[in-house]
Formats: structure tokens, sequence, C-alpha cells
């Protein structure tokens, strides 16, 4: 789904490599360039493509996603800001459901630079009492890496909640998550795991101790794609699982197989922002071959 943006009309045209475009009632700035394509929507500023040359997309977006103005996009890689999951209304903060603007963009013959700004308003503070300006950066070439600038004076709870494409939910295993985590499938229960994490039914868990670099080993796609996690505490990883993904509208019923979250995160230990010293949050992604 990812890879079909690039067919999408085209509302405005930047530069001979990228575009403004339309997907439903959003708009969506894609970038084709002879190393990579990529796309991300103004919406949340979410990351939707990073597919490069020669390489399957590494992103999942839901073939059901909704293109909606306020409602979540299901896939790519959603900001949640300035908290994760259920800590306030809406879930996951509110940086995913508003349009954010498109500040710059650069280009050279390794890739391309996209980046997006959101600041404060009134409906923001309606629902978070704080002035702030996030800055998301997207470097996109061989390898992406996405980085998050919250400024301001704050604490916060944060996370690049990226969804990755996968070959079958039976064939992965992730290594790199450490030990320890908080079962969120069992009310939040610490518990202690070995090894790899390996998928069964719906898995809901935040790592708390992770290591720096988590790894998803694909064994259907034959590929490894890494994940260099930057100023996070966490590391989620969540897959619905069959029933849920069954009562969810915007992820097909089998849907759920294709697509591990893989989430560099900030729960356990709130990231702050001073007024000389923003807050931030960052993923390095890269395709490793079997
Ligand atoms: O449906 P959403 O609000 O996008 O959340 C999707 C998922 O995000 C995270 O991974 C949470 O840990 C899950 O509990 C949640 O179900």
């Amino acid at each position: 789904m990812s890879d079909t943006l690039t067919s999408l009309p085209v509302i405005r045209q930047f530069t001979p490599t990228i575009t403004l475009r339309q997907a439903g009632q959003l708009a969506i700035v894609v970038a084709q360039h002879p190393l990579v394509n990529a796309a991300v929507a103004l919406q949340g500023a979410q990351l939707l493509n990073w597919q490069p040359a020669g390489e399957q997309p590494v992103l999942w977006l839901s073939a059901q996603t909704h293109f909606t103005p306020g409602v979540a996009i299901r896939g790519g890689v959603p900001i949640c800001f300035p908290w994760f999951g259920p800590a306030g209304s809406p879930s996951h903060g509110f940086a995913r459901i508003l349009p954010w603007e498109f500040t710059s963009h650069r280009e050279d013959r390794d890739g391309i630079q996209l980046t997006f700004s959101l600041r404060d308003n009134e409906q923001t503070r309606r629902l978070w009492p704080h002035a702030f300006t996030l800055i998301a950066r997207f470097c996109l070439g061989r390898t992406c890496h996405i980085e998050l600038e919250a400024h301001g004076d704050y604490r916060m709870t944060c996370a690049l909640h990226s969804y990755f494409a996968i070959g079958d939910i039976d064939q992965v295993a992730i290594s790199g998550l450490g030990e320890n985590y908080l079962d969120k499938v069992n009310g939040g229960r610490a518990l202690t795991q070995q090894g790899d994490l390996a998928f069964s039914g719906r898995v809901d868990r935040i790592y708390t101790r992770p290591q720096p670099t988590s790894r998803i080993h694909d064994t259907r796609l034959q590929r490894t794609i890494e994940i260099q996690h930057q100023h996070h505490s966490d590391v989620v990883a969540w897959n619905p699982g069959a029933e849920l993904a069954r009562s969810m509208d915007d992820i097909a019923d089998d849907g759920y197989k294709t697509f591990a979250c893989v989430e560099t995160a900030s729960i356990s230990n709130e990231l702050t922002a001073t007024p000389h010293d923003p807050a931030r949050l960052g993923a390095l992604l890269k395709i490793l071959k079997r």
C-alpha cells in the first residue's frame, strides 16, 4: 500500500523530485529520487513510505486506513506527542491528528531531507496548557533517519510508533528488546523474557530496559530491519493479533499478519524540554540482508 502513493494525483509540484499529492481528504508529500521513494502526510508529519531503490517497502500502511482530517492514519510512523497511549485524550496525543507545516526540503545525490513543524494553538492549549514547537526531520536515502525535536518548557511522553512491513507475523523474531517489560495485555504487569520476541496472538509490551538497537529478523522476506533508537527510554512492541484486528475498521482481517510495530519511545522516563535545550527522540532505520 505504501508504494502506491506515487500514483496519487498531484496537487502541487515543488521540484522535479518532490510533489504534493492528494490521498482521500489529506495532502501527502511524495518524493521520488533515484535512490529512494518516500512519502509524508502533512497530517501528523507521518512518514508513510520509505523504500530504498531495489527494496520492498519498509513501512506498512493499512490498505483500509482512513485519509480523513482528524482521524489517525493506520501505518507508517505516527508521532505520539505529548503523551503515549491513553494517558490523555485523544489517545497517543494530538500531534498525529493535526495538520503540520511543510517547512523545508533539500535534495542531493544521496537522498532527500524533508522538515515539518507544528506549533501550539488554541485547540492544543485546551488539551495541554503549554507553548511548544515540534520539528520533525526526515533524512531519506539508503537509510532513514527520523529526528523529532520538541521546543518549549515542559515534560511529556512521546513515541515514534513505527509500523514495519513484514512477510508473515509467524516468521519474525525481534532482538535487542532487553529482558524487562510491562505487559499491557496483562494489565501492565512487570514481566521478564529471555531471548528474542516471537509473536503469538495479541502482543502489547513496553520494554523498559532495551538495547540501543532492535532488529526485526524476517525469514519470509529474507531481510533484517535494524532500528537504532536515539534518546529513548523504552521500546514498545505491538501487534493486535487476529481477534483484535477483526474488531478494528482500519485494518483488514488478515492485515495484522504483515506488520509489526517496534516503537522508539520515552514512556517510563519522561522527556524534558527546557527553553535552551529541546527534548529529542530519534530513530535510524537500515535494511540488512540476511
Ligand atoms: O489504535 P491506536 O490508538 O493507534 O493504538 C495502537 C496501539 O499503539 C501502541 O502500540 C499501544 O501500546 C497499543 O496499546 C495500541 O493499541
